[in-house]
């Protein structure tokens, strides 16, 4: 059975950030990830994690000036030293929280810019080197250029290609079947013919991105062919509820505890 983390993000945020973590364990998670953690200190996290029973399954480093923007520091030539201290940052985190699995966020860049691609190459490399001392996984996610125009990182084969040459076995590809339904399709050949890469998975129904119970693909059967597949790592909801969160956990009822 899958073990799904709940995306504190997206859901039970009728209530404050910390907050959503009682929540989703009183509502049968185990797990949860988050974007990013970095309002509140490593502690204030740590302890809800504790008192709940909760696993930390992923969160990302910091991305630069969100709010301005921006969505990532690794494909922007010139802002390195910033991706580094931003690393640095994410382990405190990590460290605190237990936490296995770290997002690089690429950035908003032209893929076909070849300072871009040196770049982000650059720094995947150091942030793997950085997180695989410490026994972290570097997560890279392609993301559709529908919710995040401009992103640097808009499809699989290149995410594909870079984690296949670049000879470090900690990084790992953040498989979001939402992205991957609106990029490319053909989800499940995808997760057959990637599983030995992938070390995260997320999930939305396409298009609305809100719960995974309906619209566009089959869930039943793609939590089934994830048990087949032998997939061990944790599924994250990185949904928008429709409504009340709680009212729209239907789909986990058999998946729960
Ligand atoms: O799919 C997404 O958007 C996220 O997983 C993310 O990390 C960036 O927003
Ligand atoms: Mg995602």
């Amino acid at each position: 059975m899958p073990r799904f983390a709940a995306n504190l993000t997206m859901m039970f945020t009728e209530r404050p950030f910390l907050d959503r973590f009682d929540a989703a364990a009183d509502a049968g998670f185990r797990a949860v990830e988050f974007l990013f953690p970095y309002d509140h200190a490593p502690d204030e996290i740590a302890v809800r994690l504790q008192r709940n029973g909760l696993t930390q399954a992923l969160f990302n480093m910091p991305p630069g000036n969100w709010a301005a923007g921006e969505r990532g520091l690794a494909a922007l030539p010139g802002r390195f030293d910033e991706l580094k201290a931003g690393i640095a940052t994410a382990l405190r985190y990590a460290e605190a929280t237990g936490c296995r699995r770290l997002h690089l966020m690429a950035g908003l860049a032209d893929p076909a810019d070849p300072a871009a691609a040196a770049s982000y190459r650059d720094a995947v490399l150091y942030a793997a080197d950085a997180l695989g001392e410490r026994g972290i996984e570097l997560m890279l996610e392609p993301i559709n250029g529908r919710d995040m125009p401009g992103y640097f990182l808009n499809g699989f084969a290149a995410v594909e290609g870079l984690i296949a040459g670049i000879g470090r076995p900690n990084v790992r590809l953040q498989f979001d079947i939402y992205h991957r339904q609106i990029l490319h399709g053909d989800v499940t050949m995808a997760l057959r013919r990637l599983m030995p890469t992938i070390g995260h998975i997320q999930i939305a129904s396409v298009p609305s991105r809100q719960e995974p119970d309906g619209e566009e693909l089959n869930w039943p059967f793609l939590f089934a062919e994830l048990d087949r597949l032998g997939y061990g790592g944790f599924v994250g909801c990185e949904y928008r509820p429709r409504g009340r969160t709680e009212d729209g956990l239907g789909w986990f009822g058999p998946y729960c505890g």
